[in-house]
């Protein structure tokens, strides 16, 4: 299972290997360095076939010496190399200076300004590849004046006819490695948040901003260079587990590697190796009532695919014939009202419920919440249910460790709302441009946005802030969906690189996620297992299907996907 690091994480790693003497930080860098080069080569295999030209941006920091390190390369291998390096390089750090050193042997720098940048591409034209070396994880504040003008030149590049792409050296300069956002340019900078790196080489593990937010769009594709600090990595984790954020993950290739995988391989396999369905659990779903009944049917069908023994619909009495006439393997009930719940919920064999989908509000509609949530079972609570939560504060006073709320962002917004507003405000609102157009509030403006310094709020902050607050694990679902516990643990699951499946922005694909969620929780898995184990699955059978799915395919692909899982 691959763990997502922040940048002090892995500052923090870095710093165990070095002081355990058995490496230095200049092995590291030329370890990090050719890696760039190898994963440049590995990706276009024409760069391997003859020299080209490059550019380099080299920053103040080591992530500038990594960019000396690939020059010097480059140039072994006769490729022609042009540096711009940004500030002072006798400045450098230890490690980066040397790289420098070595490289001004017989290499070139010039002092990165728009001017020198522009004077140079007029002379040239278009370079083959660029390399952004400028900041790493050591990116603290955002990137103002000619360095972001530059940069600015870069977005759009390698789309064209004989222009090069963008390689960024452990992220994309400015990227705030734990968020995934843009530092400092909500609106203010005149690049888009797509299409500027094609390929981005990072060390060691994964970055959580690789993943979240603009980070993907911005990285173009991720590779991930060892450097062999694996040793190291997670000495910072000792008695800290709940720092961290792991990966919600698997490829065909990767079959049982990861450990949010085998929630769903151990419950797959116990599921065959028993035969009693009763062992295999029993889900509810609550239904809406008339002409309302589909996102509860939709959520049942994902339950029973993925696995539980049995699912039952409870149905208001009105709308029990038109439930009839849909369902087969999966049984229904007849719930009229929050009572007639309580008295089925005895059973204790319903071992996981799911609520929400299709739930309509009104009092009514609560007290069936109430019910639920006073059952203390294993509980999805989704869509509608949802929204009764953030109107009932005595529904939320119920909520339990048993609990996964899975909002989409609108959800979040209404259950949450002063943590949604960190999430989403800007760090620095843009001057309006009346007061843009007043130098003194534009300059002020400026120097606001320079003295910004720290990691952004991220989408994994503000669902660890929520699961705290509510008590339960909190999903929140997205192109990136973040799981959250709340002691702090954290999975991330991207439907980006590539396992992008943007199909499944669908209606009635949410009720399904849910669905699934709740069978492995009736068979058994945590809710953090289950809530992972879902989205994942869900990512995959929405690519197993492809482009024009629709919401009633996705629980019809869990055999294949399953199939292909217990190989
Ligand atoms: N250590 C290792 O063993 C290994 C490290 N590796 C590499 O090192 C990278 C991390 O290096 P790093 O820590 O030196 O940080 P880096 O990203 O280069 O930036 C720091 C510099 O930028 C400056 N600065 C920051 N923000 C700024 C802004 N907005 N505008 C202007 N300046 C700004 C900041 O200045 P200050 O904040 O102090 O004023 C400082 O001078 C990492 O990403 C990886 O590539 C690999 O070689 C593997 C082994
Ligand atoms: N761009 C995207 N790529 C992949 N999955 C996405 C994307 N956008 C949303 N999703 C997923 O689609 C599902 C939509 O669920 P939801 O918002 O509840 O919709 P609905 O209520 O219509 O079912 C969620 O699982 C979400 O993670
Ligand atoms: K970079």
């Amino acid at each position: 299972m691959t763990e997502l690091l922040t940048s002090a994480q892995m500052r923090a790693n870095e710093h165990a290997a070095i002081a355990s003497g058995e490496v230095t930080g200049l092995e590291l860098m030329e370890r990090a360095g050719r890696g760039v080069v190898d994963a440049i080569f590995e990706h276009w295999w024409t760069y391997r076939q003859r020299p080209h030209r490059a550019v380099i941006l080299c920053g103040p920091g080591n992530n500038g010496g990594d960019g000396y390190v690939v020059a010097r390369l480059l140039r072994d291998l006769n490729w022609d190399v042009t540096v711009f390096a940004l500030g002072d390089p006798e400045r450098l750090p230890p490690d980066a200076l040397t790289n420098y050193n070595r490289w001004v042997e017989t290499g070139r720098v010039a002092p990165l300004t728009l001017a020198n940048y522009d004077a140079y591409s007029d002379a040239h034209g278009p370079a083959d590849l660029y390399i952004d070396a400028l900041f790493g994880t050591g990116i603290t504040r955002p990137v103002t004046g000619d360095a972001w003008e530059v940069l600015g030149r870069l977005v759009g590049m390698g789309q064209g006819m004989g222009v090069g792409p963008v390689v960024a050296v452990d992220a994309p300069s400015g990227l705030c490695m734990d968020s995934g956002r843009l530092l400092g340019a909500e609106g203010a900078y005149a690049w888009g948040l797509n299409q500027f790196a094609a390929l981005t080489v990072t060390f060691d593990c994964p970055k959580v901003g690789h993943y979240l937010a603009d980070g993907p769009g911005l990285c173009g594709r991720l590779a991930v260079v060892d450097i062999g600090i694996q040793k190291w990595r997670g000495q910072y984790v000792v008695g800290k587990a709940a720092q961290s954020v792991w990966l919600a993950e698997m490829t065909p290739d990767d079959l049982g590697a990861r450990a949010v995988t085998l929630p769903v391989k151990q419950a797959w396999h116990a599921h065959h190796g028993q035969t009693h369905k009763y062992s295999h659990g029993h889900a509810m779903v609550v239904t809406g009532g008339e002409g309302h009944t589909g996102a509860a049917r939709l959520a049942a069908r994902g339950a029973l695919r993925i696995g539980a023994g049995l699912v039952t619909l409870a149905v208001p009495g009105p709308a029990m014939p038109e439930v009839a006439a849909q369902i087969t393997a999966v049984m229904m009930r007849e719930i009229s009202d929050a009572r007639a719940l309580d008295t089925v919920l005895e059973d204790e064999r319903l071992n996981a419920l799911c609520i929400g989908p299709g739930l309509g509000f009104g009092p009514a509609r609560a007290d069936l919440v109430r019910a639920v949530l006073q059952a203390k079972r294993p509980t999805v609570l989704d869509a509608d249910a949802l929204t009764l939560l953030a109107e009932h504060e005595e529904l939320r006073d119920l909520l339990h460790d048993g609990c996964i709320l899975t909002p989409h962002g609108g959800e979040f917004a209404r259950l949450f709302p002063d943590i949604a507003a960190k999430l989403t405000a800007p760090r620095l609102p843009k001057p309006s441009d009346s007061q843009s157009a007043d130098l003194a509030a534009h300059n002020a403006y400026r120097s606001a946005l320079a003295a910004q310094t720290g990691p952004a709020y991220s989408k994994v902050d503000a669902v660890r802030e929520a699961a705290k607050r509510a008590g339960c694990t909190v999903l929140l679902k997205g192109a990136d969906t973040v799981i959250a516990r709340p002691e702090g643990a954290a999975v991330v699951h991207a439907a980006v690189y590539d396992r992008a499946a943007p199909w499944l922005a669908t209606a009635g694909s949410g009720d399904v996620l849910a669905g699934i969620m709740t069978g492995l929780l009736a068979m058994g898995q945590t809710s953090v297992q289950a809530a992972a184990g879902a989205v994942w699955m869900h990512t995959e059978c929405a690519r197993a299907f492809g482009p024009g799915l629709i919401a009633e395919d996705l629980p019809e692909q869990i055999p294949t996907v399953v199939k292909a899982l217990v190989k």
